[in-house]
């Protein structure tokens, strides 16, 4: 089903044990086993409709599996109590595919929305978000409107919320797609800028993406259900 060579190292951030996933009767995971590790970047492969992003929100507590576990920090995420899952909601970035940025927000204020959420006060969310959008590359635009943005800075944007409550966790579903290589391989590589500096990044992408000057590990997935 999937092939991984994880390095021996602590215990994993990240752990699939296992697992089998089904919506009705179509089976889209099968005894999928995988550890991530603090640190790490890996990029989940495979054709569109093989399981990727349903891995994603696995590992977010946004799905559970029809079997096997699902650890994030050692616990299984169908087990976290309330102040877990709270925690565990601050700890991801996460960049879904259709998550837009609200067209009547400035870019500043979409990526203080994060922040607000996770009861920052308006202060303390403001020089969060700005703080993300420079690590983004996108200060200059904080005033800005999403209309005035190309699909590449977009991305840089929806990263800059991603990041905003300093995730240990990056989840990122095809954050290059739609994107000329040049815009694709920015994304990546400041994904990768933050993988540097010890945040564990996990990309779902059909396309092989990687990051400049720094390690990662491809994890292929292969369709259950002959793909698309
Ligand atoms: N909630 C759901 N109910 C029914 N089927 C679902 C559900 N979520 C996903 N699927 C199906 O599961 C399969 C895998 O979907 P998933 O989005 O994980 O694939 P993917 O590899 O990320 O593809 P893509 O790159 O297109 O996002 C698809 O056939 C999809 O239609």
């Amino acid at each position: 089903m999937f092939e991984s060579t994880a390095p021996v190292q602590e215990e994993p951030l990240v752990q699939l044990s296992h697992v089998f996933v089904e919506f009705d009767k179509l089976q889209v995971l099968r005894d999928v086993s995988v550890d991530i590790y603090r640190g790490e970047f890996v990029v989940l492969h495979g054709d569109t409709g093989c399981g990727k992003s349903t891995v994603l929100r696995l590992i977010a507590g946004l799905l559970n599996p029809t079997r096997g576990a699902v650890r994030v920090a050692g616990e299984d995420v169908q087990e976290f109590s309330t102040l877990q899952r709270r925690w565990l909601r601050r700890a991801i970035g996460l960049m879904l595919q259709n998550s837009p940025l609200l067209e009547d927000r400035t870019i500043l204020e979409n990526v203080m929305l994060p922040a607000l959420a996770a009861e920052a006060t308006t202060d303390q969310a403001r020089q969060q978000a700005l703080a993300a959008l420079s690590r983004c590359h996108m200060s200059d635009w904080a005033l800005n409107y999403p209309i005035d943005l190309s699909s590449g800075q977009r991305q840089q944007v929806c990263l800059a919320r991603a990041v905003v409550n300093q995730p240990v966790l990056i989840l990122a579903d095809e954050p290059a797609a739609h994107l000329d290589a040049n815009n694709a391989q920015t994304v990546i590589n400041l994904l990768g800028e933050f993988a540097s500096v010890g945040v564990t990044v996990i990309v779902a992408s059909h396309l092989l993406l990687a990051p400049r000057d720094i390690a990662y590990r491809e994890v292929k997935f292969a369709s259950q259900h002959g793909g698309l």
